[in-house]
């Protein structure tokens, strides 16, 4: 088996998810089982403007932003460790070879792979010709694609994320394109870009779309249980299954010995973001969306959370230990030649 086909064949992958596919969800996920994981989608003008940066302290790689934002901090763009860069996937919002090229460069010694969003529906995303708007231009589609193929280390897969397009005939018309470009494997969210998330997913028509190429498939939609995995890998003949909202509602899906409760779910997920300083905004983000799937937010542990300022405040009304916070920054302090092992990129 080729390299490309390894990488991609029975995995259960982390779909990109914005605000939710960030470091402490995805080091999470892979404690659970998730064998690849997904970032949330970067758009390709903040990731371009952004400085690698090997944070020696924490032992992380940091994208910053060389502007400062209006409170006159330099924003995280994305961030990593070199513990995740052999199931790491970079999402990029683009609809330009050469912004794509700049973007997946930067971060290529970071990730196993680099993807294209091409199923956004969202207006800021098709006003700029990215996300579902490139399912209307194979030209454009064939740009990006072979040069990423091109230009990138051979060892970094290439690899998009479409939709269903109208027709399973224009679909398979564009997987085909999209193989011809000598991709890794490509991912089919089993929904037209005109459906919303509640109607369900057509498994029945993605089989067709696995029929029609040799490259792996990543089948994806409505994977709400662990078996959910195997099952459509079976029924769609898709190489590997990746799961979206099932794990933003409970990351433990991924988990072979089944679903932990919300509250576990919960606390671990918060020690992650603890132990990684992670930032209050995204740590607040992700605590609130498990809540409104368990307790809900109208009770006294969702308002605090929504008042919470610091990590502190935040680790006190969930009742995790305030010690948490930073301790990876202190474990890695511990390690001896850390200098050596990390140097500042300019
Ligand atoms: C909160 C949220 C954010 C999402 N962000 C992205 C994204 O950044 N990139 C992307 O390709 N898809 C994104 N999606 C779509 C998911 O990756 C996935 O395709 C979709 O949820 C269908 O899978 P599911 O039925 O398992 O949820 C997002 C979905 C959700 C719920």
């Amino acid at each position: 088996m080729d390299a490309a086909r390894e990488f991609y064949t029975n995995k259960n992958i982390l779909a990109p998810m914005v605000r939710v596919c960030t470091m402490p969800t995805r080091l999470q996920a892979t404690e659970y089982g998730a064998d690849i994981v997904y970032s949330e989608e970067i758009l390709d003008y903040s990731l371009m403007r952004s400085k690698r940066v090997e944070n020696h302290a924490f032992g992380t790689v940091e994208f910053v932003n060389t502007k400062e934002n209006s409170s006159g901090f330099r924003d995280v763009i994305f961030q990593t460790i070199p513990e995740e860069r052999g199931r790491l996937v970079l999402q990029l919002g683009t609809g330009d070879a050469t912004r794509a090229l700049k973007c997946a460069l930067l971060a290529a010694k970071d990730i196993s792979a680099v993807d294209i969003n091409m199923g956004c529906p969202l207006k800021f995303s098709t006003s700029s010709g990215a996300g579902s708007a490139l399912l209307k231009k194979p030209e454009q589609v064939r740009d990006i694609m072979t040069t990423l193929r091109r230009n990138l280390p051979s060892e970094v897969h290439v690899t998009c994320k479409i939709r269903l397009l109208e027709t399973t005939e224009k679909t398979i018309e564009l997987a085909r394109v999209i193989e011809a470009c000598g991709v890794s494997a490509f991912g089919v969210h089993a929904r037209y870009v005109s459906q919303r998330p509640r109607q369900p997913a057509h498994w029945d028509l993605m089989k067709h779309v696995v029929e029609s190429v040799s490259c792996p498939v990543i089948a994806n939609g409505d994977v709400f249980k662990h078996e959910d995995f195997e099952r459509i890998k079976s029924e769609t003949g898709a190489a590997s299954a990746m799961c979206g909202r099932a794990a933003l509602w409970n990351l433990s899906v991924f988990r072979e010995e089944g679903l932990l409760p919300a509250r576990e779910n919960l606390n671990n997920i918060l020690k992650k973001c603890l132990e990684w300083n992670h930032t209050v905004k995204n740590t607040k983000y992700l605590l609130r969306e498990l809540l409104i799937k368990s307790t809900g937010l109208e009770n006294e542990e969702g308002n605090a959370l929504n008042k919470s300022k610091t990590l502190e405040e935040i680790a006190r009304t969930f009742e995790v230990p305030e010690t948490l916070i930073g301790s990876k920054r202190r474990e890695h302090l511990k390690r001896p030649c850390e200098e050596d092992a990390l140097s500042l990129d300019s």
